[in-house]
């Protein structure tokens, strides 16, 4: 039938219930504009698919007028342009009419029985299959770990950690800071990952340096099933050319989830505007230490992600050293995450100094035996949190509270986590391997210049320094006696690599690629997959990979357990970037770090200060860079001079330093974040609830019921995997997820990890939250009759009974979120025609046991002549169902309290040191509180699905 719009009807979205009501506004060629003003929200249809469905309640029923909200019993309709005109008795018991533009936009409109006595009766098996489907969602969005069991990665607890913590939040803003290559791509998408799936995040932004493009596109892909589009300069163009001349097309608005390089948003003033007037829920920056920024100067790219920071609600940045640009760089980037927080550098240099008092308060609160009466401790309480928090602490001994507002006001803050490889554990070894070599003749002239010393090749014919340098030589050595092993080399420039590689092209039968910033994309991932095809395929592939530096910052290469550095960066945090190619999550060898060096000259000092100082190549040196920033004009002389007598020296007081500074941060700032970054117990009870709710047995039967009722050929194909193919007799002409070719996937987490050709179905898949959605968001299964026999003393025969199941439904705008309040429950009411109320006595289960089919005629014949009784039946369930209204919206009310308290008290106590935060934030945070409030109270219980049944003998 042909949908005819006319401006000031009303209709229903018949794919997204919580929009409310809307009207159309205009009606414009081949397009039609609706309003949902329950959510403030305006969409644009084409008139021939518009996903609506016209809103004409029937006579009996009652509607609620905007506004004041009176009710109204319908008794009749007209009609004025195009638009319905009620009549109906209101609650005073007068005439009255109303123009369907005053309906409550709140309202619902209500289907199941309309389906009903129209004669459209489901097969009882859909409507239990509905039932079923909306239990299972139900529980999964109760569970805390929904969102974060359906990537295909290894559940590691450091990650599922912070995951949890952080997904939880509402708009989460942090600094993803852990040491290289522990997975901060994972903990991003994961947090990415539960955020769409609770619907909190729609539309993603992720930047990332260009070099890394492919890999986050294929990591989100692969591991969360995450479809981003990446946006150059080129698909920009090509987007821009599909739209006409006059309709201006923002290439960010043509998708949701966009990917793209930082410097093409640095670079193109025009392509930073059109991100930043996209509109995004969340975005997230990877290797955010670029975002260079001091109180003298601030670079491009802190300025072009400062500006959409401010205007995006959720941030995630990454970076694995975060201090590596020193300290002003990191206060710059915990402010833009939280500028409430961090407004002030110098308080906040001075606040790092505290770190170590508030660890000591923070311990003796944990500490079950501290003396609670210690007045020492309490006036350091008082001190940090003020008189409320002693009496607080005085009155429970509750201390958890008390804890989290000392690393949030105090400590390192909510906004930064980080895991180290010697909390979380469990990593390879590094040996180092140094290759004295003398330096040859043809760089004899550069001695006085230490970047040259380090870098001798710059400048020289590439000719010359090739046949020249003994650390070729010695590299082709080190090649052919060691012709299985993979080997990762990096330099610090593009032209020392793509030299090396050629000369070994061309000179030896060496396998080699270059790896750098002059390469494209495409490129750059034909050189990964070379070098990575022995590990992958049972391929030869290259044997050596040579990088610049920036060109490997980010990859993945821990297939390889050797790696050679052609030269020392001078700098600890790149060098720790190098390893971390290699010591990395799924490393597992012990790491042999190559260094050849010069004889007496620069090389070999800072490889000496590096290995005795810092003993930075075996072992993670945390403190690394801050020791470096001490020392480092010294160093830069000392690594030029010939004379060595206060070298020496120079690495002891290094290493005095760095013991003292690492014992200081391991009693101050590092324990406030491994407090902070992974609670070993709670990270364990996390797993468990993500094991649990997995339930695979649970799933597979499920799903074998959904593959059935909708028409989907399933074929076992191994142990535990399954091949799935489209029918000609399924239901709809698509199934979510499944192509044409079909699929093989299985259930089972281990095997989806090995095998990567097959998907790993989960509750979180996009095929099953695609089927879950399919089924309630269509009229599946949501009107049936059957007959049931039960025993004559219980229910006569000719019994009519009703089972009805209601949604609670909140319409509300987005950004207030009130699904973080009222997951989606559902309530469940049986009556018979005797008007008892048999919820208790006659459950679920035992109804889908006993029923049987009633041939359609009948059913029809039957539903005809019990209408009257039906809808008795309806009206008493619904006065059953509102108790429970009640009740949902009384739990949901006081969920909201505790976190709206938190948040407003957090405000409001950080405003007392933070002149930033306006009053006016304060009255906004509290304003729409209230506006929230309001929405929870008005959600309502929705009719979602009946199963009439006929009692027999
Ligand atoms: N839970 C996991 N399951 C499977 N693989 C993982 C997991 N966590 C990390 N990995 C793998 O370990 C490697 C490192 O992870 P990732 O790239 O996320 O680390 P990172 O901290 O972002 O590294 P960098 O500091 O170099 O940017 C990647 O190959 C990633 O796929």
């Amino acid at each position: 039938m042909i949908k005819e719009f006319h401006p000031g009807q009303r209709w229903v979205s018949n794919t997204e219930a919580a929009l409310g009501i809307g009207f159309i506004e205009k009606v414009e060629g081949r397009h039609l504009t609706i309003i949902f003003p329950a959510v403030d929200e305006t969409r644009v249809y084409a008139t021939d698919n518009a996903p609506l469905n016209r809103v004409k309640y029937p006579v009996g029923e009652v509607i609620s007028t905007e506004g004041e909200g009176s009710k109204i019993n319908i008794t009749g309709h007209s009609e004025h342009n195009h638009c319905i005109v009620y009549k109906g008795i209101d609650e005073n018991g007068e005439e009255v009419q109303i123009h369907e533009l005053e309906l409550d936009s709140f309202s619902q409109f209500s289907q199941p029985q309309d389906r009903l006595f129209a004669g459209q009766v489901d097969k009882t098996t859909h409507f239990e299959l509905r039932v079923a489907t909306q239990e299972h969602l139900h529980r999964q969005q109760q569970s805390d770990s929904y969102g974060l069991a359906g990537p295909r990665i290894q559940p590691l607890s450091h990650q599922l950690y912070i995951a949890h913590q952080v997904a939880r939040r509402h708009a989460p803003r942090v600094l993803l800071a852990d040491e290289v290559g522990l997975g901060k791509t994972i903990e991003a998408g994961l947090i990415l990952h539960q955020q769409i799936l609770t619907e909190r995040v729609k539309r993603a932004l992720i930047v990332v340096p260009e070099t890394l493009t492919h890999q986050w596109l294929v990591e989100m892909l692969r591991r969360f099933n995450l479809h981003f589009t990446v946006l150059d300069e080129e698909r920009c163009f090509a987007i821009e050319d599909e739209g006409d001349e006059e309709t201006h097309i923002n290439p960010f608005e043509s998708a949701q989830l966009v990917l793209c390089s930082l410097s093409f948003l640095t670079e193109n003033p025009m392509r930073h505007q059109q991100a930043a007037d996209a509109g995004w829920d969340m975005m997230i920056v990877d290797e955010a230490h670029h975002l260079n920024w001091s109180e003298k100067h601030t670079s491009n790219e802190y300025l072009c992600i400062e500006s959409l920071a401010s205007k995006i609600p959720s941030l995630l940045l990454l970076t694995a050293t975060p201090e590596q640009l020193g300290v002003e760089g990191h206060f710059a980037r915990l402010r833009l995450l939280d500028p409430d927080r961090f407004y002030d550098l110098h308080k906040y240099v001075e606040e790092e100094k505290n770190y170590k008092p508030v660890n000591d308060l923070v311990q003796w609160l944990q500490d079950e035996n501290s003396e609670p009466n210690d007045t020492k401790m309490l006036a350091e309480l008082e001190k940090y949190l003020g008189k409320e928090a002693v009496a607080s602490y005085q009155k429970d001994y509750e201390t958890d509270h008390l804890i989290q507002d000392l690393l949030d006001r105090h400590g390192t803050g909510r906004v930064l986590y980080r895991n180290t490889r010697d909390s979380v554990g469990g990593f390879p070894e590094r040996e180092l391997h140094s290759y004295v070599l003398e330096a040859p003749e043809i760089y004899a002239a550069d001695s006085n210049d230490l970047e040259q010393q380090l870098h001798p090749e710059n400048g020289h014919d590439a000719d010359n320094w090739l046949a020249e340098d003994p650390r070729v030589e010695w590299l082709e050595d080190w090649l052919i006696e060691n012709p299985k092993d993979k080997v990762l080399l990096i330099c610090a420039h593009a032209e020392t690599a793509l030299a090396l590689e050629e000369h070994l092209r061309l000179r030896t039968s060496i396998n080699a690629t270059a790896f750098h910033e002059g390469l494209n994309i495409i490129e750059r991932d034909r050189a990964a997959a070379y070098f990575a095809a022995q590990a992958k395929d049972g391929e030869i592939g290259a044997q050596i990979l040579l990088c610049s530096e920036i060109g490997s910052e980010g990859r993945n290469f821990q297939f390889a357990h050797h790696l050679i550095l052609f030269d020392l960066p001078l700098n600890p945090d790149l060098l720790e970037q190098r390893i971390g190619r290699l010591d990395r999550i799924g490393q597992t060898s012990t790491i042999k770090i190559h260094a050849p060096f010069f004889k007496d000259t620069a090389q070999e000092k800072l490889l000496n200060w590096y290995h005795q100082g810092l003993n930075a190549f075996q072992h993670v040196c945390p403190v690394g860079h801050s020791i470096f920033e001490v020392f480092e004009n010294e160093l830069r002389r000392e690594l030029i001079t010939t004379d060595n007598d206060n070298f020496d020296d120079l690495i002891t007081r290094s290493k005095a330093l760095a013991d003292e500074t690492l014992e200081q941060m391991q009693q101050g700032r590092d324990r406030l974040l491994e407090l902070n970054s992974c609670n070993k117990e709670h990270a364990e009870e996390v797993i468990d609830e993500l094991i649990t709710t997995m339930n695979t047995a649970e799933l597979s039967g499920y799903m074998d019921a959904v593959f059935d009722e909708y028409g989907v050929d399933q074929q076992g194909h191994g142990i535990d995997s399954f091949i799935l193919k489209p029918t000609d007799h399924m239901i709809n002409s698509d199934f979510p997820g499944l192509s044409d070719e079909g699929l093989t996937a299985t259930y089972q987490r281990d095997l989806a990890l090995s095998r990567e050709d097959m998907h790993f179905i989960s509750w979180e898949h996009p095929m099953v939250t695609g089927a879950i959605d399919m089924i309630l968001t269509s009229e599946f299964g949501n009107a049936t009759f059957c007959s049931i026999a039960l025993k004559k003393a219980q229910v006569p025969a000719g019994t009519l009974i009703l089972e009805s199941i209601y949604t609670i439904n909140c319409p509300a705008p987005s950004f207030l979120q009130v699904h973080r309040y009222l997951p989606v429950s559902s309530v469940r009411v049986a009556v018979d025609n005797h008007n008892r109320d048999l919820s208790k006595f006659l459950k679920h289960q035992q109804i889908n046991q006993l029923a049987e089919r009633v041939n359609k005629r009948t059913t029809q014949d039957l539903i005809q002549h019990a209408r009257p009784q039906i809808q008795t039946l309806i009206d008493t369930a619904n006065k059953l169902a509102k108790p429970q209204q009640a009740k949902i919206i009384e739990e949901a009310q006081q969920r909201f309290a505790v976190t709206a308290k938190d948040d407003l008290e957090r405000l409001q106590a950080l405003a007392k040191v933070n002149p930033n935060i306006r009053a006016e934030e304060i009255t906004q945070l509290e304003e729409n509180q209230k506006a929230l409030a309001g929405y929870l109270a008005n959600a309502q219980l929705k009719l979602d699905a009946i199963r009439v049944a006929l009692v027999t003998e």
